[in-house]
C-alpha cells in the first residue's frame, strides 16, 4: 500500500513543506513521523526513507471541543484525534504521539506534559486569546511553538462584559431566581442606572476597547487604565487614558481586561480596594487571577465594592461552597465570555489555521539561522530578551509602545551580523509581559506589526576585534512616560544597554546612567542623592528581609549628585520591604523589575 507514491518522493518537501498538505499520505495514522524527525533529515535523504514516513500526517490531539469548520480545517493536513476531558494523567499519555494539541482554558498544559511528550509536541494552540494555562517557560525550554486565537472572540467576551454590567446593575440574576422561588420581591431588587456613570476598563485592548465603545453607547463616561495602549486610539472612541489610581478613585463601575501576567497577578487587593469609590461596582471577564478573591469578598462585606459580576476565577471550577461564589451580591458565570456559536466557529477556524502554519512553519523556520549562529548568539539571545523586559517594565503611559529603536554596537562588518534572531528575542522580551502572545522567532516580526509595533535596527560599527558578535546592545522605546523617570534619556526615550561579560547578561546602562548588574533573578532600580552608606542602608534593608542580593552597582552624573544603583536580588521583596526602600529619605525614586 505505501509502496508506491512517487509524486511523494519526487516533492521536494523539506524545501517547500506546504507541498505536503497536498500530497496523499498512506501509513500516516498507523505511524505518523514526529516533526523533529523530518526536520532533521537532509534533502537527499528523503529518496531513503520509506514511502509512508514520507507521506505521514502530523497529529493533532484536540482536547476540549473545537467548532466544526476548525476540525475540517485540521483534518485537510493533519490526522485530528479529538478526546475530550482527558485526565492530566490521560494527556501525558496520549501527548507522546502527538506533533501538536489544541485546548481552551480547562486544560492545564503544565510541564509534565511537555516532558511526556519526549520532544514530539511541536505545537501548542490555544483556541481562545488567554495562554495563562499553558507553562511558557516549559513550551521555550522544550522548543514548542505555542499559537492562540487572538481575535475571533473579542466580541463575544465584549459583549458578555456588557451582560454583566446590564444585569450587576439590575439585579437580573438575583431577581429571577427569586421570581422562580415563587417570590415576588420589587422593593428588594431596585437596580442602579448606567446612564452618566463613570466606568473604568482597566486593559484598553481588543476586548476593553470593545466594552468602552459598547459603554458609551449606553451613556457612561468611560475612562480607561493601559499603560501600553496608545492615546489616541483611546480618544477616537472619546475614552480618556488615566493613572490606575486615577481609575479606581473615580470609577462607578470598574470591568477588567488585561491579561494575567505577574504584574497584573491580584491587582485589585485590599489595597487597591481601599483606593475605590465606596459602592463600587465590579466586573471581570479577564482572568480570575487579576482580583485577590479574599480581599473580594473582605471589599464586598466591608462595603467598599457594592456588588461584583464575575465570568473567571482564580480555580475553576470554583471550589463548592465558595464564599464570593455565593455572596448574595455577585453575580457569576462559568468562564461563558468566548461561548457564543459564532465565536467558537470563529476560534475554531483562526486556531486551526494558526496550527496548521505553525507547524508548516516549524519545518520552515529551521532553515533560517545557522546551527554556527545560534551557538555564538546565545547569550546575547538572553540578553536581547532580558533587555525587552527590562524596557517595557519602565513603560507608565504615553502613546503607547509603538516606536522601539534597537542599536547594536559591533566590531563586525555589518553583512556580517544577522540580527533577526535578536530582534526576535527583544520583541519577544517587550509583548509577553503586557500580553496573551507567546513570541518566537517565525511569528515574532509579525506580532510586532500586528501590534503596531515598528522596530528599526542601527548598527554602530566599533574598532576593534570583531571575534565576539556584539559589544552592546541598547533598546529605546519613545514616546512613552516612563515608572522611573531616569530611565529616560537625554534624547527623551526610555533606554537600557547591555552587554555580555564572560557570557553572562549584564545591565550597562539605564537612561543616562552607567550601572553593571548580572542580568539574572530580578532588579531593583533607584536614584538617589549620591552619598556615602546607600548601598548598606538598601543592602541592610534587603537583608533583614531575607532577599538575597545578587550585585550592586552605582552610576552617577558627578560626585555627591544624583546616582542611580542597580541592585541584582534573588527573590522577589515583599510589598513592605519595597516600602522600606522607598521610604529611605535619599531615595527619590526607584521601581522593581521582573526579568
Ligand atoms: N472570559 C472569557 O471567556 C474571555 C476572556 N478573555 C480575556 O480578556 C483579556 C483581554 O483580552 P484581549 O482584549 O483580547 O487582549 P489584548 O491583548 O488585546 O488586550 C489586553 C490589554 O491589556 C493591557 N495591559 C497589559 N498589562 C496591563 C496592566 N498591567 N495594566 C493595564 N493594562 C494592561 C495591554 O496593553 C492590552 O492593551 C485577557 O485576559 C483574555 O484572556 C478574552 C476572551 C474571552
Ligand atoms: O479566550 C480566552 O481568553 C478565554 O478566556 C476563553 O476561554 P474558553 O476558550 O471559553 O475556555
Amino acid at each position: 500500500m505505501a509502496t508506491s507514491a512517487p509524486h511523494a518522493l519526487r516533492t521536494p518537501f523539506l524545501r517547500n513543506p506546504s507541498l505536503s498538505l497536498s500530497s496523499k499520505p498512506t501509513l500516516s495514522s498507523v505511524f505518523p513521523v514526529s516533526l523533529s524527525s523530518r526536520r532533521r533529515a537532509a534533502p537527499r535523504l528523503v529518496v531513503v526513507l520509506s514511502a509512508a514516513r514520507l507521506d505521514a500526517k502530523p497529529t493533532v490531539l484536540v482536547a476540549e471541543k473545537l467548532g466544526e469548520a476548525g476540525l475540517d480545517l485540521l483534518k485537510e493536513f493533519a490526522n485530528v484525534d479529538c478526546s475530550y476531558n482527558l485526565s492530566p494523567e490521560e494527556l501525558c499519555t496520549k501527548i507522546s504521539l502527538c506533533d501538536a494539541l489544541i485546548v481552551r482554558s480547562g486544560t492545564k498544559v503544565s510541564r509534565e506534559v511537555f516532558e511526556s511528550s519526549g520532544g514530539r509536541l511541536k505545537v501548542v494552540g490555544r483556541a481562545g486569546v488567554g495562554i495563562d494555562n499553558v507553562d511558557l517557560g516549559a513550551a521555550t525550554e522544550f522548543g514548542c511553538l505555542v499559537v492562540n486565537a487572538p481575535t475571533a472572540n473579542t466580541v463575544a467576551a465584549a459583549e458578555h462584559g456588557i451582560a454583566l454590567l446590564t444585569a450587576m446593575a439590575r439585579n437580573v440574576a438575583q431577581a429571577d431566581a427569586s421570581v422562580k422561588a415563587g417570590k415576588w420581591q420589587r422593593n428588594k431588587y431596585v437596580g442602579v442606572s448606567l446612564v452618566g456613570k463613570t466606568l473604568a476598563v482597566m486593559g484598553f485592548g481588543k476586548v476593553g476597547s470593545e466594552v468602552a465603545r459598547r459603554a458609551k453607547g449606553l451613556g457612561m463616561h468611560v475612562i480607561a487604565h493601559d499603560p501600553y495602549a496608545p492615546a489616541d486610539r483611546a480618544r477616537a472612541i472619546g475614552v480618556e487614558l488615566v493613572s490606575f489610581d486615577e481609575a479606581l478613585a473615580s470609577a462607578d463601575f470598574i470591568s477588567l481586561h488585561m491579561p494575567l501576567t505577574p504584574a497584573t497577578s491580584k491587582v485589585l487587593n485590599d489595597e487597591t480596594f481601599a483606593k475605590m469609590k465606596k459602592g463600587v461596582r465590579i466586573v471581570n471577564v479577564a482572568r480570575g487571577g487579576v482580583i485577590d478573591e479574599d480581599a473580594l469578598v473582605r471589599a464586598l462585606d466591608g462595603g467598599i465594592v457594592a456588588q461584583a459580576a464575575l465570568d473567571v476565577f482564580t480555580v475553576e471550577p470554583p471550589p463548592q461552597g465558595n464564599t464570593l461564589v455565593l455572596h448574595e451580591r455577585v453575580t457569576a458565570t462559568p468562564h461563558l465570555g468566548a461561548s457564543t456559536m459564532e465565536a467558537q466557529e470563529g476560534v475554531a477556524v483562526e486556531i486551526a489555521e494558526a496550527v496548521v502554519g505553525a507547524l508548516k512553519g516549524e519545518l520552515a523556520a529551521t532553515a533560517q539561522l545557522p546551527l554556527q549562529v545560534l551557538t555564538e548568539l546565545k547569550p546575547y539571545v538572553v540578553l536581547a530578551e532580558k533587555l525587552g523586559r527590562l524596557a517595557v517594565q519602565l513603560v507608565a503611559g504615553g502613546s503607547g509602545v509603538k516606536t522601539v529603536k534597537v542599536s547594536y554596537a559591533s566590531a563586525r562588518a555589518p553583512d556580517d551580523l544577522d540580527t533577526r534572531l535578536l530582534r526576535a528575542m527583544i520583541t519577544k522580551g517587550l509583548i509577553e509581559p503586557i500580553s496573551d502572545v507567546f513570541v518566537n522567532l517565525v511569528n515574532a516580526d509579525f506580532t510586532a506589526k500586528q501590534r503596531g509595533l515598528r522596530i528599526t535596527e542601527e548598527r554602530t560599527v566599533l574598532d576593534g576585534s570583531p571575534e565576539s558578535p556584539l559589544d552592546s546592545i541598547q533598546v529605546q522605546i519613545a514616546n512613552v512616560e516612563s515608572k522611573f523617570a531616569s530611565a529616560i534619556s537625554e534624547s527623551g526615550e526610555i533606554t537600557v544597554e547591555g552587554r555580555v561579560k564572560d557570557g553572562v547578561p549584564h545591565l550597562t546602562k539605564v537612561g543616562s546612567f552607567e550601572v553593571d548588574v548580572s542580568l539574572e533573578g530580578s532588579i531593583i532600580l533607584c536614584r538617589q542623592v549620591d552619598q556615602p552608606g546607600m548601598i548598606g542602608t538598601v543592602g541592610s534593608i534587603l537583608g533583614e528581609e531575607n532577599v538575597n542580593v545578587s550585585f550592586m552597582s552605582v552610576g552617577r552624573i558627578a560626585p555627591r549628585k544624583q546616582a542611580v544603583m542597580a541592585i541584582g536580588v534573588d527573590d522577589q521583596p515583599s510589598k513592605p520591604a519595597l516600602k522600606r526602600i522607598g521610604d529611605v529619605p535619599a531615595i527619590e525614586e526607584f521601581v522593581f523589575l521582573k526579568l
